[in-house]
């Protein structure tokens, strides 16, 4: 059984009196401890799967199965328990959390609401976050606008990874990084992975990194798949005429880890 399996996903948008199909008959699946990465232009869809996913909109049509449960169906304390199975770390902190709000306490937030750990021993569990994400404990007391872009996205690792969870949404999470902070959280998460077994959903435009990270890719074209596969396969090789576009575009696409 997959970890979360995606069929048949569709996404409508009413704008202006017209309706725009966002994601268009979008299947997928991703396997415990898998990096599936979700590329293509500006507008193809990715976003909108990342939140369909997460369950932070509704469908139109389609199924989602995570862990063996009907995704969709879930409501209430089974929903609540499957929301901590599966995080998200998104481009922005500054705008994911409250940039007044100190360290420890969007740490805290998720041990509390989804009653990971007792009260009195939440500053350990806090001080152990950190730790694991490569940060000096002396940084919990700091507000989240007072840290680096970096600093903040280990942060937002930390956040993520404290339920414990099986699934991670990566949505353009190191795109706004400068390239050396890039690597060392890109090396982060492989860390992670390796040890806790954590799937990652990996939205980028960057065909660089999804070579570097990911297992396998999408690439979506309109809110359709345009072509899967093998990461390095199809971004080495592609065979869509938008993935031949997204690879005459990029950079040079570096060949090893970055
Ligand atoms: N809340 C919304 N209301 C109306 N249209 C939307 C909404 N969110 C997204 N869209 C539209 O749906 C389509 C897919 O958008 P989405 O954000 O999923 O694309 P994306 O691939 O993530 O793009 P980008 O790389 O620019 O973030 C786009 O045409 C977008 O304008």
């Amino acid at each position: 059984m997959s970890l979360l399996t995606v069929s048949n996903l569709t996404k409508r948008y009413s704008r202006g009196g017209k309706t725009l199909a966002a994601v268009s008959d979008v299947s997928f699946h991703i396997e415990p401890g898998e990096t599936l990465a979700l590329a293509g232009p500006s507008g193809s869809g990715k976003s909108t799967i990342a939140r369909l996913v997460l369950r932070l909109i509704e469908p139109d049509g389609g199924r989602i199965e995570f862990e063996g449960d009907d995704f969709l169906a879930l409501g209430g304390s089974a929903l609540r328990a499957r929301r901590a199975r599966v995080q998200m770390v998104f481009q922005d902190p500054l705008a994911a959390f409250n940039p007044r709000a100190t360290v420890a306490r969007v740490l805290d937030d998720p041990l509390r609401i989804h009653g990971v750990a007792p009260r009195t021993e939440r500053p350990r569990r806090i001080a152990a976050l950190l730790e694991r994400v490569g940060l000096a404990a002396d940084l919990a007391p700091r507000a989240i606008h007072e840290i680096s872009g970096g600093q903040r996205q280990r942060v937002a690792i930390a956040r993520a990874i404290a339920t414990k969870p099986s699934l991670i949404v990566l949505d353009e999470a190191v795109s706004a990084l400068d390239v050396s902070v890039r690597g060392q959280i890109l090396d982060l998460l492989l860390d992670l992975q390796r040890e806790e077994r954590i799937a990652y959903l990996f939205i980028s435009h960057d065909l660089g990194v999804v070579r570097a990270v990911a297992h396998r890719v999408i690439l979506l074209d309109a809110g359709r798949i345009a072509e899967s596969g093998d990461a390095r396969t199809v971004i080495d090789a592609p065979q869509s005429a938008i993935g031949k576009a997204l690879v005459a575009a990029a950079p040079r696409l570096n060949r090893n880890r970055p």
